[in-house]
């Protein structure tokens, strides 16, 4: 479960990139995070794993505060962060070992893990290549295993999608929805609402640093009704923002 209540972010002294926002993600559920570009996601996924400090509220993951608890916090979640292009001149088999040190994966399961990953995501061949020498896909593919291998309860992916081919985003989306049954919570942030819209239990719509809409697409569509589409219904929401 993520609790955000009343966070708020300004960058330069003037610019309130998130204002006030609160929201309550369950355990069990897959929840989309939609709004426009500069809308305040990237901020509100960073201010959630503690790469960058929160102004005013505070966040909790699984009931341990990201500020005053955040070793503790840390543990609960693994993030997929926009940009993929990290620990570049490590070959991919050494940082999935580095992310399972950290995590104290003892070394029977993660050899396990990574093979089964490896094998579900085509990476089997890449593993003891230089992560510099990937293209953009494989750099996201090697940061989502390094999640997968430390089963954290909570996933954060900002942008997961992105870049990846259609069979890896099909494996990555089963995995979303077997990790949500298993009870844990997913909480990624998508410009695709078709993806939204097949993959997600929930969707919030943010625009301006300000939560516009939370809640199902049923609900979303039923709201408004005399609207022909997905998109146009958020256009619609993130004009009034
Ligand atoms: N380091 C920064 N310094 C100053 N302003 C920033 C910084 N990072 C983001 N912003 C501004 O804060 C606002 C929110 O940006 P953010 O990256 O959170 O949006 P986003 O919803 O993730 O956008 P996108 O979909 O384009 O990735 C934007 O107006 C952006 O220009």
């Amino acid at each position: 479960m993520i609790e955000i209540k009343h966070v708020s972010k300004v960058y330069g002294g003037t610019h309130k990139a998130v204002d006030d926002l609160c929201l309550e993600i369950p355990s069990g559920e897959i929840i989309g995070f939609i709004g426009p570009n500069g809308a305040g996601k990237t901020t509100t996924i960073k201010m959630m794993t503690g790469v960058l400090q929160i102004d005013e509220g505070e966040i909790y993951l699984n009931g341990k505060s990201i500020t005053s608890d955040t070793l503790e916090a840390k543990k609960q979640f693994g993030i997929v962060p926009d940009n993929a292009d990290i620990f570049l001149r490590l070959k991919g088999i050494e940082y999935l070992n580095f992310i399972a040190d950290i995590y104290q994966i003892d070394s029977a399961l993660r050899k396990e893990r990574i093979e089964h990953y490896a094998k579900m995501l085509e990476m089997e061949a890449a593993l003891n290549d230089k992560i510099l020498s990937y293209s953009h896909g494989m750099r996201q593919k090697i940061v989502i295993m390094g999640v997968l291998i430390c089963e954290p309860s909570i996933w954060i992916l900002d942008e997961p999608l992105t870049g990846l081919d259609p069979q890896s985003a099909f494996s990555l989306k089963e995995l979303m929805r077997e990790h949500a049954r298993k009870g844990n919570t997913v909480f990624f942030s998508t410009h695709v609402l078709e993806t939204a819209e097949k993959l997600c239990d929930k969707v919030v719509i943010i625009n301006k640093g300000k939560v516009l809409f939370y809640g199902t697409l049923d609900a979303l569509k039923a709201q408004y009704q005399n609207f022909d589409s997905l998109e146009s219904i958020f256009l619609e929401v993130v004009s009034h923002a």
